[in-house]
């Protein structure tokens, strides 16, 4: 190799005036030309805030398309390929937890600068997020009226709002191999977030007192943990660095901001998952 310049061998592709491409396979037209900063004169870090958003946004795209494979999967008793797409979940989420340092690099000074040009608009606004909230089983239909604007969202909210999530499925999955549980938790409105459930927890404490004879649940049942986990870590993340860059101030969207995030580390989706853990091994 000379003057460290790689040589083009001959039969690589040059002419895509015919062909598909990778720009044009991928939409790069599209996808590059939507970053549209709205601070005048333009933020340099505006940039930095809108691509971190739309990364987000691209892989909680990714965690729909999955978490919705993994539904269908459960009502079909396929437990193990179901697992398959909880594992590659849980890897985008880290992917998704990891992605904050950028953020991080944001100083609440330079943020300031640009934070009264982004108006109403904040990541509650986030149907996405909401979707995948939704179908991990904890619904709010309160949360859809911020979508009246956006006929789409709603649509796909209200839908997702009326099915059932994955809990939902795994639980119904468990009475189908012949568990115990109580007619109200497979008969419960699904448009309401999931309640702890006794019946389950007694169902759980079995398999963790009997992980031999129960692996692939107990399997699935850690799978569904670290979901969880990965899930609360990113909220988590999302509050210190809410907490780094605006302090206590209100949130764009209305809400009292550092608070309000706070108390959505209280919910949880698995709630049966981490009450078995006090009940293992007492009488
Ligand atoms: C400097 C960066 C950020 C700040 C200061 C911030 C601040 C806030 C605040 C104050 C809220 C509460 C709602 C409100 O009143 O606005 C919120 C909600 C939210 N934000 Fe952010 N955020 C930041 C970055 C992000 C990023 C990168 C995402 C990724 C998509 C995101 C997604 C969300 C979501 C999904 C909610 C709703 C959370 C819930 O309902 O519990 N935020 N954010
Ligand atoms: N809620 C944020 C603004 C914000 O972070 C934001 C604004 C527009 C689009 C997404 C956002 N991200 C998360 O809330 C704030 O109060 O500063």
């Amino acid at each position: 190799m000379d003057k460290n310049t790689r040589d083009l061998e001959p039969e690589i592709e040059r002419d895509f005036s015919q062909k598909m491409s990778y720009g044009s396979y991928l939409g790069l037209e599209d996808l590059l030309a939507a970053q549209h900063p709205v601070s005048k004169p333009e933020h340099h870090d505006e940039m930095l805030f809108i691509i971190q958003h739309q990364t987000s946004e691209l892989w909680l795209k990714l965690v729909l398309h999955e978490l919705r494979a993994v539904r269908a999967r459960l009502m079909a008793d396929d437990l193990r390929t179901a697992m398959k797409g909880i594992a590659r979940i849980k890897h985008i989420q880290r992917s998704l937890t990891e992605q904050w340092s950028v953020l991080a690099t944001l100083t609440p000074s330079e943020y300031a600068e640009f934070r009264g040009d982004l108006g109403a608009s904040s990541g509650f606004q986030s149907y996405q997020y909401r979707a995948v909230e939704f179908l991990l089983g904890n619904k709010n239909a309160g949360m859809i009226e911020v979508f009246a604007a956006d006929p789409q969202a709603q649509a796909l909210l209200e839908e997702l709002l009326g099915q059932t999530s994955i809990y939902d499925e795994f639980i119904r999955a468990l009475h189908r191999m012949g568990y115990t549980l109580a007619p109200d938790l497979l008969e419960r409105d699904v448009t309401q977030a999931h309640v702890f459930d006794e019946s389950l927890m007694q169902v759980f404490r079995h398999v963790y007192e009997n992980p031999a004879e129960n692996w692939d649940i107990y399997e699935a049942c850690e799978e569904l943990v670290d979901l969880e986990d990965n899930f609360q870590l990113w909220r988590f993340r999302h509050l210190l660095t809410v907490q780094r860059t605006i302090g206590m101030k209100r949130g764009t969207g209305g809400s009292s901001g550092a608070g309000f995030l706070k108390r959505a580390l209280d919910l949880t989706f698995f709630p049966e998952l981490y009450a078995v853990r006090t009940e293992i091994g007492q009488r």
